[in-house]
């Protein structure tokens, strides 16, 4: 498949077509061209003050728009829209949205115009975890929120993490049987979800009831990219099995999150993490947060900081798996700068190819496939005019794999990341996203993500299932089809012996 459309610095590619209107739609307008168009494009002049209107991707069919190749395949989708240029206009039944492609475009739309969009369509679904929870908040409140979560994030707080991330980690890796077969994304998934609860809320549940709040996050998320991406938003509030099933397991989860709050409530001076840091908060009033809105922040912290960096880890270790000459260079560093010692903040630094190979699976597999905003105002990005109301929606997943910024883009190269070698604009590797909505848990993420795979290297080799398919599917997450690894010891000896 040729991606490649569009140069890194926003310009349109050889044969895409030429824009003549002015006006990107938004749900609910008209997209009118000059002219009376109908608004897909021809080629044409550029409209005076050189506004664009971008093109309608190819696919869509009468009522039901883009939905047939979205629901076949949406990763193959999301890619093959940048073939169309900076930005791309699709439907789904009536919902009119525009893609944008353009590295500056979404920089420019994440940061010195990130005040005229709010979050959008899958974030609005998401308020399933929450209504108010960081992730979603809007406005004011998210502000607020933000300055108040912020000092558990800091940079310097992460080098205390260590120690906590390591222990809370260790065990489960040094549990593994050798020659057993592991259900990789599953073991990720428990072990990140245990750190976020270790680490932030002073709580780490054993396998079973942590598995129940695992599969409960999980299907609240499938919940949310399906109603993100459904047609008509109708649907969603028929009793049906799979909407009572999401109402159950949302229950579940805050369930266990409310237990969390109960015990720090009773107990306060035995912690100091982020839920006491909630609890104790007094707004400008003097008065504590509503026991809904701790409920939200911690149940939204809990939902962003786990499947995204479990799902990157996953794909790490599938990566290294087809790839031995890599891994061998992995276990190469681990073996000298760690020997037989366990992992401690003055090792983190002293891992480079570790490290590249955690960029370099972020940029493969963005976990973030969707990221929607909505224009609360008319705004021109680039040069394309929206609408207030324009339901847009940028795909970190798909530009990082733009062969035109990153060669030979589906293949793992954590080289490309060496000093040495030129690297992508600043725009143009934004796993985090930008700007005053980027992660807040970027650095935990990747000094977690470092220790995770310094651990499981140390001691094992994971070698990939005979005969499985591993594909990468776009759910809330870019994560495997399915991913079973084989467990080899790579030191027979130690390898059993807990932490
Ligand atoms: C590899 C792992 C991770 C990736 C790729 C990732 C990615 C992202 C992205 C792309 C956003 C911004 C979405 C937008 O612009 O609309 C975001 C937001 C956020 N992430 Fe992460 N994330 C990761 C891990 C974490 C962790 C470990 C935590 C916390 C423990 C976390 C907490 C948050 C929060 C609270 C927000 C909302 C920030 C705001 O709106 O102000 N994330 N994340």
């Amino acid at each position: 498949m040729t991606e490649r459309t569009q140069h890194p610095t926003g310009g349109a590619a050889p044969g895409a077509p030429t824009a003549r209107s002015v006006r990107a739609g938004a749900s609910g307008t008209r997209a009118a061209a000059p002219g009376g168009g109908t608004g897909t494009l021809g080629a044409g002049a550029a409209a005076p003050g050189g506004t664009s209107f971008p093109p309608l991707a190819p696919g869509r069919l009468p009522l039901v728009g883009h939905v047939v190749p979205l629901l076949r395949d949406r990763l193959a989708f999301i890619r093959k829209l940048r073939e169309g240029g900076p930005a791309v206009r699709v439907t789904f039944g009536p919902k009119k949205m525009l893609v944008v492609n353009s590295p500056e475009m979404i920089h420019e739309m994440l940061t010195v115009k990130s005040g005229q969009f709010s979050k959008g369509l899958l974030f609005e679904k998401l308020k399933l975890f929450g209504k108010d929870a960081l992730p979603v908040a809007e406005g004011r409140p998210h502000l607020v929120r933000r300055r108040l979560m912020q000092p558990k994030f800091h940079r310097e707080k992460i080098g205390g993490y260590v120690t906590a991330m390591r222990d809370t980690v260790e065990p489960s890796i040094a549990a593994w049987r050798d020659g057993g077969t592991l259900d990789l994304k599953t073991e990720m998934q428990l072990m990140t979800q245990g750190v976020v609860m270790s680490v932030l809320f002073s709580s780490n549940p054993p396998r079973d009831p942590a598995l129940t709040i695992l599969h409960s996050v999980d299907s609240v998320f499938m919940a949310a990219i399906r109603r993100a991406l459904l047609p008509v938003a109708l649907l969603e509030r028929l009793p049906t099995r799979r909407n009572r099933m999401v109402r159950d397991s949302s229950g579940v989860m805050r369930g266990a999150v409310a237990e969390i709050i109960e015990e720090h409530r009773a107990r306060p001076e035995a912690y100091d993490d982020v839920v006491s840091l909630l609890l104790a908060a007094r707004d400008e009033e003097g008065q504590p947060l509503a026991e809904d809105d701790i409920l939200s922040e911690v149940t939204g912290i809990l939902a962003a900081g786990s499947e995204t960096t479990a799902v990157v880890m996953a794909w790490l270790f599938h990566e290294l798996g087809r790839n031995p000459a890599l891994e061998r260079r992995l276990h190469q560093e681990i073996d000298t700068v760690l020997g037989g010692d366990r992992i401690t903040l003055d090792h983190i630094g002293r891992l480079p190819f570790t490290r590249m190979c955690v960029h370099e699976t972020l940029r493969m597999y963005s976990p973030g496939w969707l990221v929607t905003r909505q224009a609360t105002a008319d705004v021109r990005l680039g040069d394309v005019e929206l609408a207030a109301g324009t339901d847009v929606i940028w795909s970190p997943y798909a530009l990082h794999r733009d062969p035109a910024i990153y060669p030979d883009p589906d293949r793992f190269d954590p080289d490309r990341w060496s000093p040495e070698r030129p690297q992508p604009p600043k725009e143009a590797f934004i796993p985090f996203g930008s700007g005053k909505r980027m992660c807040m848990g970027d650095a935990f993420a990747l000094t977690e993500a470092t220790i995770i795979a310094a651990l499981i290297a140390q001691r094992w080799r994971l070698r990939p299932r005979e005969g499985e398919d591993v594909r990468p599917v776009g759910e809330i997450t870019v994560h495997p089809s399915s991913l079973h690894m084989v467990a080899e010891a790579r030191w027979p000896a130690v390898a059993g012996r807990a932490a």
